[in-house]
C-alpha cells in the first residue's frame, strides 16, 4: 500500500529516503514553532530555507529530491513563491531572451522572486486591479505606479521581507491607451544590501491565523511610486488578462476555452498574447494563447496533491490516537474500549481516511491529465480546454473544501418538501392566483416571507423554502379552501410519491471537517499544540481562498455546465469527465436498481447514481435559468443552487475516478481489497450525507438510502483491523506529522507530560508577574497595587 500511495516504487524510493533525511537532522526541528515570537519564528525559517538550499547543494540532490526535502522540511517559505511561483511564470509567460536572462539567477537563487498580483481592494477579479504600467517611449521603460491605497499589492507571499525581485501584475498603458493586465519583472531590494529600492514602499502584512502556522511566511504589501523598469521586463510571451467572472461575460460561457489561471492568480483570466515594441507599438504575439493553459493544469495537481497530503496527516494522527485513547467499556475491571471501536468514531473517521486516498488518486489522474493537456496543445489540439479547465478548477474547491471544512447538503425533508411542491400544478388555469412564501428552514416559528415570484423565481433558496400558496381570485367561488399550498409553476420534474418524502435528519447540522474533523475525534488532546492539529488546520486553511476562491471557481464549473447543457442538441459532444451529460436522456429518467444492500457495491450502480444526481442537479438549474430574461441575472440569482451542481459533478468527477483506479492493476496481497472497501465508503458516505440531492432529485428513494447506509456500517466493520495499516501506509516520519497523538509508537501519554514541561511558562515554578498581580489578590493588597 505504501507503493500504491507513493504512486510507484521510484517514487517511494526517494519519498522514503527524503523524509528519512530530514527528521533525522536536528537542523530541521519544528516542534517549537508555536511557541515561537513572531521575529523568531520568521528568522528561524529563515534559516531553514538557507539550510535546505545548503543541503541541496552539497548532497547535489536531483530536483525531484529537492522538492522532496523542501516538502518535509514542512514550512511555509519565501521559497515556495520562488520555486512554485516565480520560476514557473517567468517559464510560462516569458520570451526565449527573458528565460535566459532571468531563469540562470533565479534557479541559483541569486535573485529571490515573489508572485505579486493581489491587491489591498482586488483579488479575485483581476480586471479589476489598479497598478499601472505606462510606456515611456521616449526612455524606452513602463513606469510602474501604485495610484491609490487600494492598489497597493497585498499579500503576495515572500515579498514581506525577502524577495528581491516580484513578478507584478499591473494595467499597461501604452500611448495613452489601456490593454488590459500584464505581468512585469520588477526589482524591489538592492542585491547588495536588501534596502528597498527607489520608489518601492515594502512589508509584511501582519501577523495571521494560527500559532506558527503561516506566520513563518512573509506576506508582503507593496506601492510603487513611478518605478522606472526596463521595457524588456514586460513577459511578453502571453500578456494580457481579464477576468472571467466579470459580471458582464455571458453566461453560456463560449469563452470558457480562453481561461487561464495562474496560481495564486486566484481566479481564471482571460488571455490575449501580446508585446510592446520600442516605438510604443502594442502588437498581438504570434504564440497560441492555449499554451499556456497547461501551467493551469499543473498548478492545481500540485494543490489536489496537497490537499490529500493535508487531510492524510491529518487522519493519520486521528487514527492512531483513536487506537491508543480508550473511554468507557471497562468490564470486570479490563482494559477500557478503544474510541476507534465506537460506530460514531468510526462514522466521523473512515470516511475521511478514504477521502484521503480518493483525492491521492484523483490528484494523480490530474498529473495524467497535465501530460494529456501538453500533449494535445504541442498538437494544436484545443479540444479538451474548457473541461480540463473546469474540472481542474471543480477538483482543486472540492479538495481543499472537504480538507479544511466542508458544509454538507441542506436539510433532506426540506427539500423533498420543494420538490414535491414542484410536481407540476393541477391548478395552473385558474380562478386562483398563486403567491410565493418563504419559509425560513429552521425557524421554530414557521415566518413566512411572500415574495414576488416573477422577480425572485421560486423554490430553494439557503435555509428558506419556497411554497406557492394557492389562493382564490378576489370574487372567485370554490368548493375548497381558500387558501392552498400548491406547487410553484416552472418545474417539469415529476412528483415525488408519497412514501417517498424521507424521515427529518439534521443533516443541515453535520459536516464533514476534514482537519478540524480529526480535532475533534481526538478529544481534549487534540486542541494542544502539540497534537499538531491546530497548525496544520492554520496552515492549511488558506488553500480555500488562494489559487481562486473555492465559490468562485465552482461558479466557474457551474458555467460550464450550463453551457454543455446548452449544446446538447448540437455537433459539439461533451468529453472527457463531462461526457455522462450525453447519455442525459437516460439519467433523467433511470430508476436505482439496488434491491439488497450489497448492490450498492457494484461500481455500475454507484456510478448512475453518482452520474443521475448531477444530471438533474444541472438540468434542473437550466431549467431554471431558462426561466429568466437576462441569463446573467439568472446566474447571480440561482448561484447557490448552481454551486451545489457543480459540487455534484465534482464528487461525481471523484467517484469515477476512484473506481477506475481501481479496474488497474494493483501489486500486493490484499491491497486492491482494502482499496476498494474505502472507495465504496467514500462514495456512500457522500451518498449518505448528501441523500437530499439524491431522494429530491428522484435518483434514489429512501429505502436505496436506508441500504446505502447498512452497507456503510458493514464496510466501517471491514476496515477496522486495517485502519492503523492504512494510515501506517502513508509513511510518514514522527518529524513530518509533528504530532505527539499521532507518534508511531503510540506511547503518547508520556510523550504529552514531558511536552508540557517544556512549555516556556514552565520555565520558572513560580510564573513571572506573581509579585505585581497574584499576590496583591492573594494578600488582599489589590488596592494600593500599582497595575
Ligand atoms: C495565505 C495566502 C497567500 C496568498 N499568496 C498570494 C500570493 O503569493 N500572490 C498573490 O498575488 N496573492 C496571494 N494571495 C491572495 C489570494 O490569491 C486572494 O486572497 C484570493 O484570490 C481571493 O481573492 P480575495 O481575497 O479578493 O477574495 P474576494 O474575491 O474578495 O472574496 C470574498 C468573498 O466574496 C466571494 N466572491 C468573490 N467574487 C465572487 C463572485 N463573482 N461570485 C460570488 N461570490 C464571489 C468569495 O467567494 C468570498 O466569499 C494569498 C492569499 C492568502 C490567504
Amino acid at each position: 500500500m505504501k507503493i500504491v500511495w507513493a504512486g510507484s516504487p521510484h517514487a517511494f524510493d526517494v519519498s522514503d529516503r527524503i523524509s528519512k533525511l530530514v527528521a533525522s537532522d536536528p537542523g530541521f526541528r519544528k516542534d517549537n514553532r508555536s511557541t515561537l515570537s513572531r521575529k523568531e519564528l520568521f528568522k528561524n525559517t529563515l534559516r531553514k530555507a538557507a539550510y535546505a538550499w545548503k543541503t541541496i547543494v552539497e548532497l547535489r540532490l536531483s530536483e525531484e529530491e529537492a522538492a522532496k526535502l523542501r516538502f518535509y522540511v514542512d514550512e511555509p517559505a519565501f521559497t515556495d513563491l520562488h520555486w512554485g511561483m516565480f520560476i514557473p511564470a517567468i517559464k510560462g509567460q516569458g520570451t526565449e531572451e527573458q528565460q535566459q536572462k532571468w531563469l540562470p539567477l533565479a534557479y541559483k537563487m541569486q535573485i529571490i522572486g515573489c508572485y505579486a498580483q493581489t491587491e489591498l481592494g482586488h483579488g479575485s477579479n483581476v480586471q479589476g486591479l489598479e497598478t499601472t504600467a505606462t510606456f515611456d517611449p521616449q526612455t524606452d521603460e513602463f513606469i510602474i505606479h501604485s495610484p491609490t491605497l487600494t492598489s497597493s499589492k497585498w499579500w503576495p507571499g515572500g515579498l514581506g521581507k525577502v524577495a528581491t525581485h516580484a513578478i507584478a501584475y499591473a494595467r499597461l498603458i501604452v500611448g495613452g491607451r489601456e490593454h488590459g493586465v500584464n505581468g512585469f519583472i520588477v526589482q524591489l531590494r538592492s542585491l547588495e544590501d536588501h534596502s528597498p529600492l527607489l520608489g518601492i514602499t515594502v512589508g509584511d502584512i501582519g501577523m495571521k491565523f494560527g500559532n506558527g502556522a503561516y506566520n513563518t511566511m512573509d506576506n508582503g504589501v507593496l506601492r510603487f511610486d513611478h518605478v522606472r523598469i526596463p521595457r524588456n521586463q514586460m513577459l511578453m510571451r502571453c500578456a494580457q488578462y481579464t477576468c472571467l467572472c466579470m459580471p458582464s461575460d455571458a453566461l453560456y460561457l463560449d469563452k470558457v476555452l480562453d481561461v487561464y489561471s495562474i496560481a495564486f492568480a486566484s481566479i481564471a483570466v482571460m488571455l490575449w498574447v501580446s508585446q510592446v515594441t520600442c516605438e510604443g507599438k502594442y502588437k498581438q504575439s504570434d504564440v497560441p494563447r492555449q499554451l499556456v493553459y497547461g501551467t493551469m493544469v499543473y498548478v492545481r495537481q500540485t494543490i489536489v496533491a496537497d490537499a490529500s497530503c493535508a487531510l492524510s496527516r491529518a487522519v493519520c494522527i486521528a487514527t492512531r490516537y483513536s487506537a491508543v485513547r480508550r473511554q468507557f467499556g471497562s468490564q470486570n475491571g479490563g482494559p477500557e474500549t478503544q474510541v476507534i471501536d465506537y460506530k460514531t468514531q468510526q462514522s466521523r473517521l473512515f470516511p475521511l481516511l478514504a477521502s484521503a486516498y480518493a483525492f491521492r488518486f484523483i490528484g494523480e489522474w490530474l498529473k495524467w491529465l497535465y501530460a494529456d493537456v501538453t500533449r494535445r496543445l504541442q498538437a494544436n489540439d484545443f479540444s479538451t480546454l474548457p473541461e480540463a479547465h473546469a474540472c481542474t478548477a471543480g477538483l482543486k474547491s472540492l479538495t481543499t473544501t472537504t480538507t479544511a471544512r466542508i458544509l454538507t447538503s441542506k436539510n433532506t425533508k426540506t427539500r423533498a418538501i420543494v420538490e414535491k411542491l414542484r410536481a407540476p400544478s393541477k391548478f395552473s388555469t385558474s380562478p386562483w392566483m398563486f403567491e410565493l412564501h418563504l419559509v425560513p428552514v429552521d425557524s421554530p416559528f414557521l415566518v413566512e416571507y411572500p415574495v414576488d415570484p416573477t422577480r425572485h423565481g421560486c423554490g430553494i433558496r439557503t435555509g428558506f423554502i419556497g411554497i406557492h400558496r394557492k389562493k382564490k381570485r378576489p370574487g372567485q367561488r370554490s368548493s375548497s379552501s381558500s387558501e392552498q399550498i400548491v406547487s410553484p409553476l416552472s418545474s417539469r420534474w415529476s412528483p415525488l410519491e408519497e412514501e417517498s418524502l424521507p424521515a427529518e435528519d439534521k443533516s443541515l447540522e453535520e459536516r464533514l471537517d476534514g482537519i478540524e474533523e480529526c480535532r475533534k475525534l481526538c478529544g481534549g488532546h487534540g486542541y494542544l499544540c502539540s497534537s499538531g492539529l491546530p497548525e496544520l488546520f492554520a496552515v492549511y486553511v488558506p488553500a480555500c481562498t488562494y489559487e481562486g476562491d473555492n465559490t468562485v471557481l465552482l461558479l466557474q464549473v457551474a458555467r460550464f455546465l450550463m453551457k454543455t447543457i446548452s449544446q446538447l442538441g448540437s455537433s459539439k459532444k461533451p468529453v472527457g469527465t463531462i461526457a455522462y451529460m450525453t447519455r442525459v436522456k437516460h439519467l433523467m429518467q433511470c430508476r436505482c436498481g439496488v434491491q439488497r444492500a450489497e448492490d450498492w457495491l457494484k461500481p455500475s450502480a454507484l456510478l448512475e447514481a453518482f452520474e443521475a444526481r448531477a444530471a438533474r442537479m444541472s438540468v434542473a438549474c437550466a431549467q431554471n435559468l431558462s426561466n429568466f430574461d437576462n441569463p446573467e441575472e439568472g446566474f447571480a440569482e440561482l448561484s447557490a443552487d448552481l454551486v451545489e451542481a457543480a459540487v455534484a459533478h465534482c464528487q461525481l468527477i471523484v467517484v469515477s475516478k476512484f473506481i477506475e483506479k481501481l479496474q488497474q492493476e494493483i501489486h500486493g496481497k490484499g491491497v486492491k481489497q482494502q482499496l476498494e472497501v474505502l472507495c465504496n465508503i467514500y462514495a456512500l458516505f457522500l451518498l449518505h450525507k448528501h441523500q437530499g440531492d439524491f431522494l429530491s432529485t428522484g435518483c434514489i428513494t429512501p429505502k436505496h438510502a436506508a441500504l446505502a447506509n447498512d452497507e456503510l456500517r458493514s464496510l466501517y466493520s471491514q476496515v477496522r483491523p486495517n485502519a492503523i495499516a492504512l494510515v501506517d501506509a502513508f509513511n510518514y516520519t514522527d518529524h513530518y506529522l509533528g504530532s505527539i497523538l499521532g507518534c508511531y509508537d503510540g506511547n503518547v501519554y508520556p510523550k504529552l507530560y514531558e511536552a508540557a514541561w517544556k512549555d516556556p511558562l514552565n520555565e520558572s515554578v513560580v510564573p513571572d508577574g506573581y509579585h505585581q498581580y497574584i499576590r496583591p489578590l492573594l494578600k488582599q493588597e489589590i488596592c494600593t497595587a500599582r497595575l
